[in-house]
């Protein structure tokens, strides 16, 4: 089973960063959203990648933003991957894949529409409001959840074991539920919550056998 990816999102200063670092997640999100209130300056995100990158991931999300301005910030801002809400065109993803790899963000009721078939981007099953944290129902999307996918949505450290038991995502996402107010995280709840989801992975490879003696 190959190992779970743990990312931490919302990051809009260096210590928190650094934070995410030391905690042991794999990457951070920073969001270039307009309308997001963990909004983080292009200069800023780019001192961040400087200061933190290759040892952690630096995924860049965007909303409903055009492809030209998604590429600029994302070169300026130093990313490793990107993260993309809301419609746009086969076109504009297969242009972005081939310089970033492709978290593509998609509601459950809109799962249907994509298959992981397509190769080049990994699916993002998140809330219909992004950053709202809000949980998905995880045993309704147990039968379609889709192989390979990432689940986001109203996940912290005292229920992100139960979501990983229930799909097995290759990565999860969570931010509301880990700050002290908008774009600042709280040092123990992304310590918690990173380590939450790591015992869960770990407890899916190796089952306890519970009539093992301890
Ligand atoms: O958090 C935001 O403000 C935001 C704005 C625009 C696009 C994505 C945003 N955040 C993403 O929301 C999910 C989970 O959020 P939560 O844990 O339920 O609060 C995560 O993928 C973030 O990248």
């Amino acid at each position: 089973m190959p190992a779970l990816r743990v990312k931490i999102c919302g990051t809009t200063n260096l210590p928190d960063a650094l934070l995410s670092l030391d905690a042991g997640a794999d990457a951070i999100g920073l969001i270039f959203a307009p309308i997001s209130k963990r909004l983080v300056s292009v200069e800023t995100a780019r001192q961040i990648s400087v200061a933190v990158g290759p040892a952690l991931g630096r995924v860049g999300v965007f909303l409903d933003q055009p492809l030209s301005e998604v590429l600029r910030t994302a070169e300026r801002a130093r990313v490793s991957a990107v993260q993309i809400h809301g419609p746009v065109s086969s076109l504009y993803l297969q242009t972005l894949e081939r310089y970033y790899p492709v978290l593509r963000v998609v509601r459950p009721a809109d799962l249907q529409q994509f298959s992981q078939a397509t190769p080049g981007h990994t699916l993002m099953l998140d809330a219909p409001t992004p950053g709202s944290g809000k949980a998905l129902d995880w045993q309704a999307l147990r039968p379609v959840f889709p192989a390979g996918g990432w689940l986001a949505g109203g996940l912290g450290p005292e229920n992100v074991a139960e979501a990983i038991r229930a799909l097995h995502p290759a990565g999860v996402d969570a931010v509301s539920r880990l700050e002290r107010s908008p774009g600042v995280k709280d040092p123990l709840r992304v310590r918690a919550f990173v380590q939450a989801a790591r015992q869960a992975h770990h407890t899916l490879e190796y089952p306890i056998n519970e009539s093992y003696p301890q």
